[in-house]
């Protein structure tokens, strides 16, 4: 019979034991591979890389955008690339301690006009409403929204699909009706964070990878709806594999009577493949979502590997999916 063991502490440790060992044996591999390469050709491969298949670029000075949950991990490494780039940008999140650290802290940084924390769930029209009101009457305009913010909580599925699907949706609709150019908008770009879980299969939270996938489908759905339209508004969709922020060490997992430890091992041999990533080299990639001008319904996948568009068809698309383009960053 299927039902569900909450596993709590035991399984998280035994998480926590493979996330060490994993990352134990990830760093001595990414650092045999850091040191066959100098330290100028890595930097070289990098940057190069990451241009190399760039269409013509946005500028990001002076331009405005929000960020739902920025206050800590990924979302706050966006913020920050963004405020490098002469980027204005409004930090939301419902962490209000944390939200007004990073602030401060990145305040401190790009000076005092250059950010603003609005506590915020993504689960509130009402608060997302009034963030989104509110960073147009600070900074004037609006020309970049990520929709970060998300959770992972397989026992309180509700509250995980209402933050990392229906959250996404209602950030991007905030963002077309401020930006799309029928309503005086001067157009901009969304890029919404999904994950490869959805792309793909994660067993031991299957409600999590439907959320991502509900991500990935939504957006490229809503940007072929756009470009028909004629918004002006670029959607596109990022996909990093493991990246060392909180969301990993704080999940709760529940999962499928006497599965235990296959699911516990899928997890770590994913790991093993995918590597886990630093929130700074998925930043780099968000900027070349943003900038790049040809991309809109584009998904970028990415692990310690590198990153790769995948090309799920478009609509009305009737070939295959060819999940990989030949491009690796
Ligand atoms: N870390 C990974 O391995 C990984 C991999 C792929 C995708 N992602 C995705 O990246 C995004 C960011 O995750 P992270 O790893 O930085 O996690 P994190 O836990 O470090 O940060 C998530 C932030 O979102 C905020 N948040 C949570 N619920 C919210 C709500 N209802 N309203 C507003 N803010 C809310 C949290 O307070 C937190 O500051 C998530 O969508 C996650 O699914 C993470
Ligand atoms: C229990 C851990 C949850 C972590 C969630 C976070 O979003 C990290 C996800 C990291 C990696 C997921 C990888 C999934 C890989 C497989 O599903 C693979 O089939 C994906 C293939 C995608 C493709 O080639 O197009």
């Amino acid at each position: 019979m299927w039902g569900a063991v909450v596993c709590g502490d035991r399984l998280s440790l035994l998480l926590r034991g493979a996330l060490v060992v994993t990352r134990l044996r990830m760093c001595s591999s990414r650092v045999y591979r850091a040191l066959k390469r100098s330290p100028r050709q890595q930097e070289t491969a990098s940057v190069a890389a990451l241009r190399s298949i760039r269409g013509p670029a946005m500028s990001l000075s002076g331009k405005v955008a929000v960020v739902t949950g920025a206050a800590q991990g990924l979302g706050k490494a966006f913020a920050r690339v963004l405020l490098k780039n002469g980027t204005k940008v409004a930090l939301l999140d419902v962490d209000e301690d944390a939200g007004a650290a990073t602030e401060a802290a990145l305040r401190d940084e790009f000076g005092s006009d250059a950010t603003l924390f609005l506590r915020c769930d993504v689960c509130s029209d009402e608060e997302m409403k009034n963030a989104f009101q509110k960073t147009l009457q600070q900074f004037g305009r609006l020309d970049v929204v990520c929709n970060n913010a998300g959770i992972i909580n397989e026992t309180n599925w509700q509250k995980m699909v209402d933050v990392n699907l229906n959250g996404v949706v209602r950030g991007t609709y905030l963002a077309l009706q401020h930006m799309k150019k029928e309503n005086g908008g001067q157009g901009g770009v969304i890029i919404n964070v999904a994950s490869m879980a959805g792309l793909g299969t994660i067993p031991a939270v299957p409600i999590y990878t439907a959320t991502k996938h509900g991500v990935v489908g939504f957006s490229k759905a809503l940007a072929a709806a756009s470009s028909a339209a004629g918004y002006g508004v670029r959607i596109n969709v990022l996909c990093p594999a493991f990246v060392q922020t909180a969301i990993l060490s704080s999940m709760q997992m529940e999962e499928t009577t006497g599965q235990f430890h296959s699911l516990i091992n899928m997890v770590e041999k994913l790991m093993n493949v995918h590597g886990i990533l630093e929130v700074d080299e998925v930043a780099e990639a968000l900027l070349q979502l943003l900038q790049d001008e040809t991309k809109n319904g584009a998904v970028l996948m990415m692990n310690t590997k590198g990153a790769t568009y995948t090309n799920l068809p478009a609509a009305g698309d009737s070939r295959p999916a060819a999940t990989h383009s030949s491009v690796v960053i």
